[in-house]
C-alpha cells in the first residue's frame, strides 16, 4: 500500500486528497499515478469500485498549471451520469488548486453549457456526441489540449462512439498525453489504442476473480411468476440500506417500481426513456436516501458510485457475464462490503453457470426467503425505527393519548398493533408483472472456452477478458484483494465516515441509456445507440 504523500504530488492536490478522506492509494492508483506523472501514455484496467477516477484525476490535476484559461484536458465518458459523477470527483480534487472544470453532456440546455464555457474551464468532462456538437459550433476548441482521458473506453465503443471519438482525437494536438481506462481489451480497443496512444504503459491490477472480492454473491432459483414475491421477501429479510434492482427492460423497470411502491416500499425507477428531469430527481433521491430501492435497466450498471449501496439484485439475469460484473460492482465499493443476489428461472441455470465460468467465481445457491424470515426482518426494522424514535425524544404530545390507551389495553398488545401499522402493510394485493423471456446462452459462449466477452473472438494480444482479465499484459501485482480471513482490509480506508451525505451534493445526475444488449424490450431499438444520451 502506498501513501499518497510518497507520490510527489503538489501540496494543494494532497490537501484535497486528505479532505476526501483517502488514506492510502488503491493498487490501481499506486501504479497509475507515477506513470501518468512521467507523462507517458497509459492503459489502465482494474476491478469495479477501486478508484480509477482518482487514478487518472489526481495526476491530471497535479499536472495542470493554473495560469491558463484554455481547455488543456479532456475526459470522455460513455454516459451523462458518469460525466457528472467524474466532474464531481474532479471538482473535489481541484478544490484547493482552483482549476476550473465543466461537465458537458446531452440532455442539458446547450445555451447553458455555452455560458458555462465562457468561464474558461481548463478541464472538460463530456460524452462524445455533445462534445462533438460543441466542437462543430466552435464553442469548444481542442487546440491546447495536453491530456486526453477515455474512461470506460470499451463501453463507449460498444455504444457506437468509435467514429465520434476518432473525430475528436484527431482534433487534439499530437503532442499530448493520452490515458485509456477500460474494463476489457477487445480488438477494437486495441486498434483505438494503436491509433491514438504512443507506446502506452499497461497497468492492470489482476484479480484472481473478476469481481470485487468484497461482494457476497448468491442466487435464488425462482420461477418467473414468483420473482416479485421473492423480491419483497428478500428486501424484508435483508433490509438493505440502499439497493439497486436491475430489470431487463424499461417496461419491467416501470412495472416493478410501481409494484414495489404499491407494497409500501420506497422505490423508484430509472431508465433511458424518462425525461432528464425525472432521471435527475430519481438519482438525487437515491443518493440522499429518500428512496431506498432504485430499480434500473443497465443504464445504471457502469461506473455509478453511490455510497451506501449494500445490495444489488438481478431481478432478471443480464445477457452478458460482463454486464453481471458491472451491475454487482455497484456495491462492495471503496473497501465496503456488499451483497449481490440474482434471480434465476429454472431455464436460465445454464446462463448462470456461464456467468460463473467467465467470472471464475462460484455463486452460492440460497433458498427463497421464507415468509417467517421476511416478517422477522421487517419487524427488526420496525423495532429499530421505534427505538430511534424514542432516542430522538419529541414524544411529549403523544404521551397523553398513550397513557389513556394503556389504561384500556395491554402494553404488548398496543405495541404489537403499532408495529403492525408501521410495517406499512398495504395488503398483499396480488401483483403480476408482464413475464420476460428467459435469457439463453448465446452460441458464442457455448464452446466451454474462455470467450472474449465482447466480440465473440478469442482475446488477442496480451490481455483480454474483463478488467484485469485472465492474463495480463501489465505490471499488475496481486490485485486488489482484501483478505477477510485475517481480519485485514488490505484495501484502503476513508478516514471520514463517508456515508450518504457525501454524495448527496451530486444532485444533477443524469443518465443516458446504454445500448442494451438484451434480446427484448429496449434491446430491440434498431439504432446503434440511443441518441438521447448525447445530443
Ligand atoms: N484511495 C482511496 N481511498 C478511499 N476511497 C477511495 C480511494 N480512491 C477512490 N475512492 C472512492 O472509491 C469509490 C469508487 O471509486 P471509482 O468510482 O473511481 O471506482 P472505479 O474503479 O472507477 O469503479 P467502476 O469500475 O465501477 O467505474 C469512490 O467513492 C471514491 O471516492
Ligand atoms: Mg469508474
Amino acid at each position: 500500500m502506498k501513501n499518497f504523500a510518497e507520490l510527489g504530488l503538489e501540496p494543494k492536490v494532497l490537501q484535497a486528497i486528505t479532505e476526501l478522506g483517502f488514506e492510502e492509494a488503491t493498487p490501481i492508483q499506486a501504479q497509475s499515478i507515477p506513470i501518468a506523472m512521467s507523462g507517458r501514455d497509459m492503459i489502465g484496467q482494474a476491478q469495479t469500485g477501486t478508484g480509477k477516477t482518482a487514478a487518472f484525476g489526481i495526476p491530471l490535476i497535479n499536472k495542470i498549471s493554473k495560469d491558463t484559461d484554455k481547455i488543456v484536458a479532456l475526459i470522455m465518458t460513455p454516459t451523462r451520469e458518469l460525466a457528472i459523477q467524474v466532474a464531481e470527483e474532479i471538482g473535489k480534487l481541484t478544490r484547493f488548486k482552483g482549476t476550473g472544470s465543466l461537465p458537458i453532456y446531452g440532455g442539458q440546455d446547450i445555451g447553458r453549457q455555452i455560458r458555462a464555457l465562457k468561464k474558461k474551464p481548463q478541464i472538460i468532462i463530456g460524452t462524445p456526441g455533445r462534445l462533438l456538437d460543441h466542437i462543430n459550433r466552435k464553442t469548444i476548441r481542442l487546440d491546447d489540449v495536453e491530456t486526453v482521458i477515455l474512461d470506460e473506453a470499451d463501453e463507449m465503443l460498444d455504444m457506437g462512439f468509435m467514429e465520434d471519438i476518432q473525430s475528436i482525437l484527431k482534433l487534439v494536438p499530437e503532442e499530448r498525453q493520452t490515458m485509456l481506462f477500460s474494463a476489457t481489451m477487445p480488438p477494437n480497443i486495441q486498434r483505438l489504442a494503436q491509433q491514438f496512444l504512443k507506446n502506452p504503459e499497461h497497468v492492470s491490477v489482476v484479480p484472481k476473480q473478476v469481481s470485487a472480492p468484497l461482494i457476497d454473491q448468491a442466487y435464488i432459483e425462482v420461477p418467473e411468476r414468483q420473482k416479485f414475491e421473492a423480491l419483497c421477501r428478500l428486501i424484508d429479510m435483508e433490509s438493505p440500506e440502499l439497493a439497486i434492482v436491475f430489470g431487463r427492460t424499461k417496461r419491467r423497470v416501470d412495472e416493478l417500481s410501481e409494484a414495489l411502491q404499491k407494497r409500501g416500499y420506497s422505490a423508484d425507477g430509472l431508465h433511458g426513456d424518462l425525461s432528464q428531469n425525472q432521471r435527475d430527481t430519481v438519482m438525487r433521491k437515491f443518493r440522499d436516501g429518500s428512496i431506498d430501492v432504485l430499480v434500473a435497466t443497465d443504464v445504471a450498471a457502469r461506473g455509478l458510485d453511490v455510497s451506501g449501496v449494500t445490495h444489488v439484485v438481478n431481478f432478471d439475469l443480464p445477457q452478458d457475464p460482463e454486464s453481471y460484473v458491472h451491475r454487482i460492482g455497484r456495491t462492495g465499493r471503496a473497501g465496503k462490503e456488499g451483497t449481490a443476489w440474482s434471480f434465476v428461472t429454472p431455464r436460465e441455470i445454464d446462463h448462470l453457470h456461464l456467468i460463473e465460468r467467465v467470472t471464475r467465481h462460484r455463486i452460492t445457491r440460497k433458498p427463497l426467503p421464507t415468509l417467517a424470515e421476511a416478517i422477522e426482518g421487517k419487524q427488526r426494522i420496525i423495532a429499530e425505527r421505534l427505538m430511534e424514535s424514542i432516542e430522538s425524544g419529541e414524544l411529549n404530545e403523544y404521551k397523553g393519548l398513550a397513557i389513556q390507551l394503556l389504561e384500556q389495553y395491554d402494553s404488548v398488545q398496543l405495541l404489537s398493533a403499532a408495529m403492525k401499522m408501521l410495517t406499512g402493510e398495504k395488503g398483499d394485493s396480488e401483483i403480476q408483472l408482464t413475464p420476460e423471456d428467459p435469457i439463453r446462452v448465446k452460441r458464442r459462449y457455448n464452446n466451454g472456452g474462455k470467450p472474449d466477452l465482447r466480440n465473440g473472438r478469442k482475446p488477442s494480444g496480451n490481455y483480454g477478458g474483463f478488467r484485469g482479465g485472465n492474463s495480463s499484459g501489465g505490471s499488475g501485482k496481486g490485485g486488489y484483494n482484501r483478505d477477510r480471513d485475517n481480519g485485514g482490509r488490505g484495501g484502503y480506508n476513508r478516514s471520514t465516515s463517508g456515508g450518504r451525505s457525501e454524495s448527496s451534493s451530486s444532485s444533477s445526475s443524469s443518465y443516458g441509456d446504454r445500448k442494451p444488449r438484451t434480446n427484448s424490450g429496449e434491446g430491440r431499438r434498431p439504432s446503434k445507440r440511443d441518441d438521447s444520451y448525447n445530443k
